[in-house]
Parts: structure tokens; sequence; C-alpha cells
């Protein structure tokens, strides 16, 4: 099937936008005039506001919903609001994600489930409720889900973490069948090492940065800007083609063992 050319404005769901990629990727929708919906947990109202008004002025459209993703009523309501003011979206972007680092043994099972919760079902959640008036709505369009170098490598205080990534990436290659015959391709990112709050305690320790910036070899930390471009490309007619795909934006991180 000839996977239909978005007409704009394009609608676009970027969850956990409030902050960090989400909120770089919002604004990269606004520049191409986007209406874009902007997630936030409970009680972030605030920095998702500073998102809608970058958004704003870009040049795009914003609505701030507050839903936590891992909340299945709260997704369910999210997806009403959209659906009611904006109709079914073009391009989901599944951004919303927690990285509490924690040693092994320290890790209860409180922690573990939130998340699982977040990260994993979150995507699946916010993926089902959007996706059924996706394929009703017989557009085509994008889910574009941001796991992580991660989903291929390890860490000793991300045991909880890493699992959930790969889970993401499983879940697009799935979803890509699934959704596939209806021209809505399923994706995912994998950010490598990004300047954002998620690491803002984890990267005091300056000998970790060191390390991992000599392991990149463009030679410097990712930006959001850097992995919004990649989901903004992601999002183009030009990508029809890409379903089911692992995107990797790390600055070579990944690949530089020697
Ligand atoms: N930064 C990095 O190095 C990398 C990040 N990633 C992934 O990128 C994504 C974005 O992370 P990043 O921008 O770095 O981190 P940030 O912590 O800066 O932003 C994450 C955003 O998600 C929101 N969020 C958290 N939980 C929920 C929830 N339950 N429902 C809705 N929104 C929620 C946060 O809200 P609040 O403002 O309330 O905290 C925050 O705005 C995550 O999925 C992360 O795993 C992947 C690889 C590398
Ligand atoms: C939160 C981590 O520091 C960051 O996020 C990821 O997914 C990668 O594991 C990076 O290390």
């Amino acid at each position: 099937m000839n996977v239909p050319v978005p007409q704009a404005p394009r609608t676009v769901l970027v969850t956990g936008s409030a902050r960090g990629i989400g909120r770089a990727t919002a604004a990269r929708f606004g520049r191409e005039g986007a209406r874009v919906v902007v997630n936030h947990p409970p009680g972030e109202r605030g920095f998702a506001q500073e998102t809608a008004e970058l958004v704003t002025a870009a040049g795009g459209t914003p609505l701030v919903v507050e839903a936590d993703v891992a909340d299945p009523d709260a997704v369910t309501a999210m997806a009403r609001t959209v659906h009611d003011t904006w109709g079914s979206l073009d391009v989901l972007v599944n951004n919303a994600g927690i990285c509490p680092f924690a040693d092994f043994f320290d890790i209860d099972v409180a922690l573990w489930d939130r998340v699982q919760h977040v990260n994993l079902r979150g995507v699946f959640l916010v993926t089902q409720a959007f996706t059924r008036a996706m394929v009703e709505a017989g557009r085509g369009g994008r889910v574009l889900s941001v796991s992580s170098i991660s989903a291929w490598v390890g860490g000793s205080q991300q045991v909880h973490y890493c699992t959930t990534k790969a889970g993401i990436s499983s879940l697009m290659k799935s979803l890509a069948i699934v959704l596939g015959p209806h021209g809505i391709t399923c994706n995912a990112v994998l950010p490598g090492a990004i300047a954002t709050d998620i690491n803002k305690d984890d990267w005091t320790d300056t000998a970790k940065v060191d390390y991992f910036r000599s392991r990149i070899p463009v030679g410097r930390m990712g930006e959001p800007a850097d992995v919004a471009g990649v989901l903004w490309l992601l999002s183009q007619p030009e990508s029809a083609y890409m379903n089911g795909s692992d995107v990797l934006v790390d600055g070579g991180m990944f690949v530089n063992l020697q």
C-alpha cells in the first residue's frame, strides 16, 4: 500500500515532553507547524507549559495534557482529550522514561515495577490507545519509541532500566508487523549518552563522564536536539519503508571498542 504523505499540519504526541529529549522533540515538530500534544506526569505542569511556549514560538500549536503513561485510566483519558480536540494522530513519539540508578541488590519490587510500568507498559498502553484511532482514520502514520543504547548493553546500576529498553525495541518489531498493513510504521530510536536531567546525578561522577566522552568518536556528549532531529527525520514520508528498525543515535559510542 502507498503510505499517504501526511497533510500539514500534522498531529503529534510526544510523551514525557516537559523536559529533555521530549521537550526538544516537541519544539522540533513545532518548527514544521505541527499540532503537538505536550504530555507530562502529574505535578509537572510548569515545565510542560514552558515546552508549550517553545512549540508556539517555533510555529506549532501545543496542547498540554497531564497523564502518567503508566496509568491505564490516565492514558485512556489522554486519548479521549486528544481525539476530541484534534482527532487521530499522525505521529506518536513514546519518549517518557525514568532511570533511577540503583545497585542490583538495592532494587526492590516496587522500584522494579515502577521502572517497568513507566518505561515499557507505558509504551504499550499509549501505543494501543492511540494507534487504534490511527488505524480507523486510515491515514497511515508513525510510531517512534525512544529505546536506548541500553537495549544493546548492560549497566551495573541499570538492571531494571536496560530490560525495559530492550523490551521497547522488541515491542516495536512486533507492532511493525501488526500496524504495517495500515501504513503505520513502528521504529525504535536508541540514544547514547545525552545530556539531560535523567543523568544529572549520575554525571557528577567526572571520571564516568570522561570515560563516556573518550568512547564517543565525535568527541562530545549528545544533546536533546541530536535525538529530536532523528525523530523528526523518521517521521518524514521518505522514511516510509523503515519498519521495525533500531536506529542508534550515539555519536559512535556503541561501536567504539578499540
Ligand atoms: N539522556 C540519555 O542519556 C538517554 C535517554 N534515553 C531515553 O530518552 C527518554 C527521555 O529521557 P530524557 O529526556 O533523557 O530524560 P528527562 O528525565 O530529562 O525527561 C524525561 C521526561 O519524561 C517524563 N516522565 C517521567 N515519567 C513519566 C510518566 N510516568 N508519564 C509521563 N511522563 C513521564 C519526565 O517528567 P518529569 O518532568 O515529571 O520528570 C520528563 O519530562 C527516556 O525514555 C530515556 O530512557 C535513552 C538513552 C539515553
Ligand atoms: C540514563 C543513562 O545515563 C543514559 O540513558 C540511557 O538509556 C543510557 O543507558 C545512558 O547511559
